[in-house]
């Protein structure tokens, strides 16, 4: 098992860690694994009787994990992900089943029954692959299980009494922290450390590598290449055995060469002839990841034309069109044309057949300009605003500042006052902040809970699009959106229809300058990166003025 590109294999996909465990997230962020959190909402109340073993019940408790996080992303959040993944870890002495305990006493019951003796730590791994076919939800689901044996020593009832009131326990299966505290109860563990930590790392990997790597079949004809095929990934060329794969994996490049307009697959023909200039071994495989990071902006930037080119537009609703009738319409080269469309279809953007290109589900609902959960305004913003200051990050980091002077002409401060000048700018602004709202709002308002708060005020709250979902998710919540007068009095193109009584009010304001709203709750979502450390520094002291004793504040960047 060759670690990195086992992880690699990842790389490209939205994975996403169904686990409210801050330690399942360290471990996997520590072998540099990139996903998204979203615990899951299941109970752990399966009949424990009726598993034939414990490692079943841990094992098929992970699996549901997965599999309503899986479902939730497809059903309500409108996003499937590629690859989810459950665990669920329990502690199991003389047969009995030991989760996370209720309360001191259950720890005290729980410590008690392990004091002297062995146990076996469980955890249960699912990792499921989710594809989306014709907006139905197709899962592959993979389980195993990790055992770690575990000896405590002979403990007093003071000690054990001293360590439940550490508070340590209440998370932790079976009432302990192998990790901290609860190490001193631990005599020696037989297996995997992290397995009793919450994830057991070295079964993952290698399942993983059984999943992207099975061995070779040495009855299969493979495929010869003639030539190097004009779409084609990185790992198709590196690795041998990626074709017996039941993975698809993602297109990552497109046809574009250095000149950003060939269509030979420049960098795929180089890097199989240096792989086979240099005798790269199986072990030393070419460096799928880095080279993924060479090329990914190639791929941003087929994206970015397409849609301000309106392509995905122009095929809504469409069957099949031809590369000429495209070009002719938008106005742009038939040769330059064809070959962005087929970049985008290597992408996996739109659909090619002999017939023409067409959009893909996803193009169709996250690409048009005018969908419900619709991105464009954001790719706009990114390429007309983030690209050229991203042109300049190194004289950012030699400099240690903001690059708008280089990028726009302008100086970085009163940005945002520099934007509401030009009516254009104002809305291309705010269109994009309200796509990347409106998309993530659902997630963002269910990964708290926030039921406890009767009022919250959204500083930089935009168009409300956080605001709006925040009340539907929480009826007895009012919110405020707090914003400066330019984009207040440009909101009403972004309001939701329908919904006159919401309990939502737009208060316009600088939140640098002017009285902040009274509020339960302050959210802050995608403010504070925009800011020096001393005007971040005015922001937040503002607020801790405001919130009154008892209260909290929740800082959602
Ligand atoms: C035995 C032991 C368990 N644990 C933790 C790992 C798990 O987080 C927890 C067991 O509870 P789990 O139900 O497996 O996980 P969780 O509730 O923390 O998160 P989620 O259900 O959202 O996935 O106990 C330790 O951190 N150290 C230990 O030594």
């Amino acid at each position: 098992m060759a670690l990195h590109p086992v992880l690699g294999k990842l790389v490209s996909k939205r994975v996403v860690l169904a686990s409210a465990s801050p330690r399942r997230q360290e471990i996997l962020t520590n072998v540099g694994l990139r996903f998204e959190v979203v615990p899951s909402w299941f109970k752990e109340t399966l009949e424990k009787s009726s598993f034939a073993a414990p490692y079943e019940y841990a094992v098929e408790t992970a699996k549901q994990k997965a599999l309503e996080v899986a479902n939730r992303m497809h059903v309500k959040h409108l996003r499937t992900p590629d690859v989810v993944i459950g665990a669920d870890t329990i502690v199991s002495v003389d047969e009995q089943i030991l989760e996370k305990p209720v309360d001191k006493q259950d720890a005290y019951r729980m410590l008690s029954r392990l004091n002297g003796k062995e146990h076996s730590v469980f955890t249960g791994v699912a990792i499921i692959h989710c594809h989306c076919k014709d907006n139905q939800l197709e899962m592959e689901i993979t389980d195993f299980y990790e055992e770690t044996k575990v000896k405590f020593s002979e403990l007093s009832e003071e000690l054990l009494w001293e360590y439940i009131h550490s508070g340590e326990p209440m998370d932790k299966a079976g009432g302990y922290g192998i990790q901290a505290l609860g190490g001193m109860l631990v005599e020696y563990v037989h297996g995997d450390f992290l397995n009793v930590v919450g994830f057991p790392l070295n079964h993952f990997c290698k399942k993983l590598a059984e999943l992207y790597y099975p061995p070779p079949k040495h009855n299969v004809q493979h495929k010869k290449y003639d030539s190097i095929p004009s779409v084609d990934t990185f790992e198709n060329l590196s690795d041998g055995e990626s074709e017996s794969s039941n993975f698809t994996e993602h297109k990552v490049a497109s046809k574009l060469d250095s000149s950003g307009m060939d269509s030979s697959g420049a960098v795929y023909t180089s890097g199989k002839s240096s792989a086979i200039r240099t005798g790269l071994t199986s072990a030393s495989k070419l460096p799928s990841k880095i080279l993924e990071l060479i090329d990914g902006f190639r791929a941003s930037k087929a994206l970015f034309v397409a849609s301000k080119l309106k392509i995905f537009d122009h095929l809504k609703d469409k069957g099949p069109v031809k590369a000429v009738d495209i070009a002719n319409d938008v106005g742009t080269s038939v040769c330059g044309t064809e070959r962005l469309l087929d970049a985008c279809a290597s992408l996996g953007l739109l659909e090619k057949t002999p017939q023409g290109y067409s959009n893909t589900d996803s193009a169709n609902t996250f690409l048009t300009s005018d969908g419900k959960y619709s991105l464009h305004g954001y790719i706009i913003h990114s390429n007309d605003h983030l690209w050229p200051l991203f042109t300049n990050l190194e004289s950012a980091v030699k400099e240690g500042s903001r690059q708008n002077h280089r990028a726009f002409g302008k100086k970085a401060d009163d940005l945002f006052k520099d934007y509401y000048h030009s009516p254009e700018v104002k809305q291309r602004f705010m269109a994009a902040m309200h796509s990347i709202a409106h998309l993530t709002a659902r997630d963002v308002a269910t990964a708290f809970d926030l039921s406890r708060f009767k009022s919250a005020c959204d500083l930089g709250g935009c168009t409300g699009a956080l605001a709006h979902e925040l009340v539907q998710v929480y009826p007895n919540l009012k919110v405020t959106v707090f914003d400066l007068p330019e984009v207040i009095a440009n909101i009403s193109y972004f309001q939701p229809s329908g919904q006159h009584t919401a309990p939502v009010t737009f208060v316009s304001g600088d939140f640098f300058k002017d009285n902040l709203p009274e509020a339960d709750l302050y959210i802050l979502s995608r403010v504070l990166h925009d800011w020096p450390d001393e005007k971040i520094h005015v922001l937040l002291s503002k607020i801790s003025a405001v919130c009154r004793p008892g209260l909290n504040v929740e800082k959602i960047v």
